[in-house]
């Protein structure tokens, strides 16, 4: 039976084309000298090994093929019609790259036809088509700088010491925008494509190389099992982690072969990790490990691969993959059983398999689990006197019980205080996380992280407040959620001095950053500390809940442990520039405290710039929304891959009613019907999404930054405030694959990059 390899499709095809090309591939597993599938070797051809394929009268695959022992390896390179697959065919070879010895196949181009009798024309540039800008008046973006020239590089050491072709070297170099830059490293093999991306964002050639898990060929001896013919050391390539990048062998079952060419370039994720990926779903560590990255740079991706190796490495391992809400972790299962539908999806936290939850869900599971004996004592513990009833409500509104608290306590303290924003924050990262439940204990302790300092008296005045607060919800039967968190946590913790196991061998933690102290109080009693315990990915651009939580703090060590992702592989480099101007001047920490920048983050993919779109008035904004969403519609965009965010509620009524009144159909996120209408939602709804397509309604000055959240707190939580709604429009910016659409009537927002420019030139 010959043996495949599936190099990753570059090209689309339509899905009925995906299902012949299967049947091929199939009966070329089972036997490749059946006479149906016409395997051709070709004259004149750049490598001998090359052969076309017959997937039917129209399409050709091509293919090559590679010597092993009795049997033939053949590598699928990609089909296409008749003609465009003897072209490609004649020109492509697979070879061993000559520094890096990985597997990659290069397409020369011709040569260019030269006028005859005349001067040799002057090397081809390409001339990038760039899309008609969708707005009269498109956004001023930064010139476009090419990378490689910035920082200095020649051909010579892109071909000597980087391993790339040089054709690709040259034209990399040639390249005078983004569209044509980006056109040279998709069409080039995988990993020099990423090579010439890392070396342009500033990355060394020794960081890049570490990252793919390149090895100079030329300094290491030779391996004596890859085997002596240049075919048999070829197949001993594909086992590289960056040829892995690209090629895939197909197993025996059909069903491999089904999802890697069923799934296309949108399920690339499934089968071609990046080698930092695979390093971080695969690897083993001697305790919590924490993966940092902006906006799409596949962080979900490695914890769901993650939580797979995990659950094949050990088959009865109690697996708990938690985020922030209920939505996100439906998400995430479904992703589960997309990657590998064999997967042991669990149905209760403590159950071999993985269990999916929203972090708050977890939490009161545990909590509804514990005996009424538990309940009390940790009740007690953690809010001190012990409640009257054991059968609490949990309530995700605490502004009420505050607002009361506020009018039944004699506290002194002015409105920068004496408000439920700061006292929430107050009540979550200091008193929960110290389990304080006295007013001594209060005024004595370490306030870590807080941002405004507290005399002894202003304290005293904090503590009244928090306990007309305690009381105010003891009498309604309330009991918040971070209140319950910090419970559950008592609760887990008092079974393991009892000698009880934990409830989860792994924990794996997606949209870390807006988890709060309690949560993580919860988290590390839901594990024993060691080996591949807590596995936390996190993106602090992306905080839009909560506040920084220095880790250690709750016995969460990652010194050491900790690695970021820099390749996007969600949005096209225009988007992804526009959506980092957002965060231009803000000061972001991660979970450690430590500053997070955007340097070397960069993007895979080109496409149009983004487009602003200011109007005067909310009728002509919704005009353009129309016109862009018809626009998009009359393009065949699938309905539910075109998204249309706005900062609150109120926008959306106002959206949804006026693109009715347009007779333009679009749905909520949470009621998507069939998915053939545009889909509305808030910024923070749109955590974790993405869309082809995305319009950010109403950014205007009056509701981003909406001035709710900051007012009249004191200086350090109105920084804090408007750093999350900063984040919430990166967020937002952030979901679109490939065209963002910024609109606003009247003032725009002061946080977008073009009211900023309009700023400093005045
Ligand atoms: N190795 C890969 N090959 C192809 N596509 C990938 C790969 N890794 C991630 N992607 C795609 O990139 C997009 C973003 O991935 P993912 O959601 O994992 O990123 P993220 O870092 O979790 O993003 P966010 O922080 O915005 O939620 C997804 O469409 C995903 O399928």
């Amino acid at each position: 039976m010959p043996g495949i390899v599936f190099a990753k499709t570059k090209d689309k095809l339509d899905n009925s084309v995906k299902s012949l090309v299967m049947n091929f591939l199939e009966k070329l597993q089972e036997d490749d000298t059946a006479p149906g599938l016409h395997i051709e070797r070709l004259k004149n051809v750049a490598d001998a090994r090359v052969r076309t394929g017959r997937v039917n009268d129209m399409w050709r695959a091509v293919l090559f093929r590679l010597e092993t022992g009795t049997t033939p390896t053949y590598v699928y390179y990609g089909t296409w019609s008749h003609d465009k697959a003897i072209d490609i065919a004649s020109r492509s070879t697979l070879q061993m790259n000559p520094v890096f010895g990985i597997p990659e196949i290069i397409e020369k181009t011709k040569p260019e036809p030269q006028p005859t009798g005349e001067q040799p024309a002057a090397p081809a540039v390409e001339v990038p088509v760039e899309q008609e800008p969708s707005t009269p008046a498109p956004i001023s973006t930064p010139a476009w700088v090419n990378g490689l020239v910035e920082h200095g590089y020649s051909l010579e050491f892109l071909v000597d010491s980087a391993g790339l072709d040089p054709q690709i070297a040259g034209k990399a170099l040639e390249a005078n925008t983004a569209p044509a830059f980006h056109k040279v490293t998709d069409k080039a093999p995988d990993w020099q494509g990423l090579l010439i991306l890392d070396l342009s964002s500033g990355k060394s050639l020794e960081e890049s190389k570490e990252d793919l898990g390149l090895v100079d060929q030329r300094e290491t001896p030779e391996d004596p099992k890859t085997g002596t013919s240049e075919d048999e050391k070829i197949i001993a390539g594909f086992d590289k982690e960056a040829a892995k990048l690209q090629f895939a062998f197909i197993g025996d079952a059909p069903e491999a072969l089904r999802e890697v060419i069923e799934g296309g370039s949108a399920d690339a994720w499934r089968t071609f990790l990046h080698p930092e990926q695979r390093r971080y779903a695969d690897g083993s560590w001697n305790g919590p490990f924490r993966l940092t990255g902006g906006a799409g740079t596949g962080k979900t991706v490695v914890i769901l691969h993650r939580a797979k190796t995990l659950a094949q490495r050990d088959p009865s391992a109690r697996i708990v993959l938690t985020t922030f809400t209920r939505t996100l972790a439906a998400s995430l299962s479904q992703s589960l059983l997309k990657l590998d539908s064999d997967l042991i999806l669990a149905k209760n936290a403590g159950e071999r398999g993985i269990y999916t939850s929203g972090i708050d869900a977890l939490v009161l599971q545990v909590f509804n689990a514990a005996t009424p004996a538990e309940r009390k004592e940790a009740l007690k513990e953690v809010l001190g006197d012990a409640h009257a009833s054991v059968t609490l409500r949990p309530s995700g509104d605490t502004q009420k019980a505050w607002k009361e608290a506020l009018e039944n306590a004699v506290h002194g303290l002015d409105l920068e205080l004496a408000n439920p924003t700061f006292l929430d924050q107050e009540y979550v990262s200091v008193v929960l996380s110290n389990s304080i439940t006295t007013r001594d204990a209060y005024v004595k302790v370490a306030r870590v992280g807080r941002g405004t300092a507290l005399t002894r008296p202003k304290r005293l005045g904090v503590w009244k407040i928090i306990e007309a607060y305690r009381q105010a919800q003891r009498v309604d039967e309330n009991i918040s959620f971070p209140e319950l968190a910090a419970v559950a946590a008592r609760v887990l913790k008092q079974r393991g001095v009892n000698g009880a196991p934990p409830l989860a061998d792994h924990i794996l933690i997606d949209e870390a950053q807006d988890l709060h102290a309690a949560h993580w109080l919860f988290l590390r009693e839901l594990a024993s500390p060691g080996k591949d315990d807590l596995f936390i990915a996190e993106d602090s651009h992306q905080r839009i809940y909560g506040q920084k939580v220095p880790l250690s703090r709750y016995g969460i060590a990652i010194v050491g442990r900790s690695r970021r992702l820099s390749l996007n592989y969600r949005t096209t480099a225009q988007n992804l520039a526009y959506a980092v101007r957002l965060l231009k001047g803000a000061d972001i920490e991660d979970l450690e405290g430590e500053s997070q920048g955007s340097k070397g983050y960069h993007s895979a993919r080109s496409g149009p710039n983004p487009a602003e779109a200011g109007t005067k008035s909310l009728a002509d904004e919704l005009d353009e929304v129309e016109k862009h969403v018809r626009q998009w519609q009359a393009q065949e965009v699938p309905g539910n891959m075109i998204g249309i965010i706005a900062r609150t509620k109120y926008q959306l009524q106002k959206l949804q009613t006026g693109l009715a009144e347009r007779k333009v159909e679009v749905r909520d996120v949470d009621y998507p019907g069939d998915g053939s209408a545009p889909l509305y939602m808030t910024m923070h709804r749109a955590k974790g999404m993405e869309f082809f397509k995305v319009i950010l309604f109403g950014v205007n000055e009056a509701t981003v930054p909406l001035s709710l959240t900051t007012h009249g707190l004191a200086e350090s939580e109105r920084k804090d405030g408007l750093l999350r709604e900063r984040s919430l429009l990166y967020v937002a910016a952030t979901r679109a694959r490939d065209e963002l659409v910024v609109s606003w009537s009247g003032t725009p927002s002061e946080l977008l990059p073009t009211a900023n420019a309009k700023a400093s030139e005045s």
